[in-house]
């Protein structure tokens, strides 16, 4: 047989071709990323073993320089280079969100910093890191309404409420935003405009890791667990991977951890959470290839126009979901139908005897115990923002 025509060998060619594929573009030499790193030297970060790089699938993430252990820390961020309330209170800002009554969310002091720190352009000492952060968003928060119309129908409907919420976080802070003019010489309306506080609304919820703050007077009770993290924020999503991530008290710095081993050259994921692709989509404006936790909503319309329309109990039954939550997040996942969707069935089937004696209560969801979740690695450690 002729060389290089084996089993063996076209093995290798696909493992070469695949490796090929999914293999990143170094974006170190960079300009934007040559100061990140020194910015990040200069507050203490040591080099890691990870380069900032382009890939096919992902775009733009972190990839490995030497192969990478289970178990190993692979990225150690000090405590200085974290952005939290705790640097817009010390900031010039502090004073302002200090006096402001009824008390500032965590979330808009967060939002209103890089707002304003943008705005400062190369006065911001955050500037390397306000450099690198996305000019735009593609969360459907930020897509045209006749965009978001297309989307198909659960996901149209929490599209719209998301953009609602963000409109009214933007109208209820305005006045906040005034009180900030003795800071600015130029008004203050386009500097704080709806769009800026829009990107830095984005920039938290896509990027923020969770670090968790004891409550402080000068902010509302809403949990303060939101921390810009620069640097480490470029690690993409995989549903796949186990990771450890959490704020290390001792050494004051916030590490994360593998939990599998990562070859040289390959991009480095982290896991956002056990989200399905609708979540992914709204939060993080994108959707995960081969994502385990992908499913299929079903909405109430999909429901009743399947059902016979002669039960004289339909709307009833309705009515009865409705109170207990439960018309809404019924899917279809890999596995089939969930137990939200089965119960709702089964309610919805029921004929007219044996309703509604046999409902009186609709039963709860059975839930996992806390250590299963972990050891199915369905540890979230990214934030979530409470808009
Ligand atoms: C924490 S940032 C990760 C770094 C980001 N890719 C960047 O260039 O700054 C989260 C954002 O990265 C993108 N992202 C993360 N995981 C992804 C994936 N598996 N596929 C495509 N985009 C992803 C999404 O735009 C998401 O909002």
């Amino acid at each position: 047989m002729k060389k290089g025509r084996g089993r063996t060998s076209r093995i290798r060619r696909r493992k070469l071709s695949k490796s090929f594929e999914s293999r990143g573009v170094n974006e170190s030499y960079k300009p934007e990323f040559i100061q990140l790193r020194k910015w990040l030297k200069d507050r203490k970060f040591e080099d890691t073993n990870l380069i900032p790089a382009s890939f096919p699938g992902t775009g733009r993430g972190l990839m490995s320089k030497t192969s990478l252990r289970e178990g190993q820390v692979i990225i150690s961020l000090p405590e200085s280079c974290l952005l939290t309330t705790d640097t817009v209170i010390r900031s010039y800002l502090g004073a302002y969100v200090a006096k402001w009554r009824p008390p500032l969310s965590p979330l808009l002091a967060l939002c209103t910093f890089l707002v304003a720190e943008k705005h400062a352009g190369d006065r911001s000492p955050w500037k390397p890191y306000l450099e690198i952060l996305p000019k735009a968003y593609t969360c459907p928060v930020c897509l045209e309404p006749e965009v978001v119309n297309l989307l198909p129908q659960p996901l149209k409907a929490k599209a719209r409420e998301q953009r609602i919420r963000v409109q009214e976080f933007f109208t209820s802070s305005r006045d906040f935003f005034s009180s900030l003019q003795p800071l600015f010489s130029e008004a203050v309306e386009g500097i704080f405009s709806y769009s800026a506080l829009l990107w830095a609304w984005c920039t938290v919820n896509t990027r923020a890791v969770y670090v968790k703050r004891g409550q402080r007077q000068c902010f509302s009770a809403e949990p303060d667990t939101c921390a810009l993290a620069p640097y480490l924020d470029l690690l993409n999503h995989s549903p796949g991977v186990q990771v450890k991530a959490a704020f290390n008290e001792e050494t004051r710095c916030y590490e994360i951890r593998t939990g599998s081993s990562c070859r040289r050259h390959e991009e480095v994921f982290i896991c956002y959470g056990p989200h399905d692709n609708q979540r992914l989509l709204l939060e993080y404006g994108f959707v995960a290839a081969r994502n385990p936790h992908a499913c299929v909503y079903v909405s109430q319309d999909i429901l009743v126009k399947y059902l016979p329309s002669t039960d004289k109990q339909m709307n009833k039954k309705i009515s009865i979901l409705k109170d207990h939550d439960f018309i809404e997040n019924l899917t279809f996942g890999w596995d089939g139908p969930s137990w939200r969707l089965l119960t709702t069935l089964k309610l919805l089937c029921l004929e007219a005897e044996e309703f509604p004696q046999s409902w009186p209560h609709l039963p709860t969801e059975p839930r996992f115990p806390v250590g299963l979740r972990v050891q199915m690695g369905m540890t979230c450690m990214w934030k979530k923002t409470s808009l």
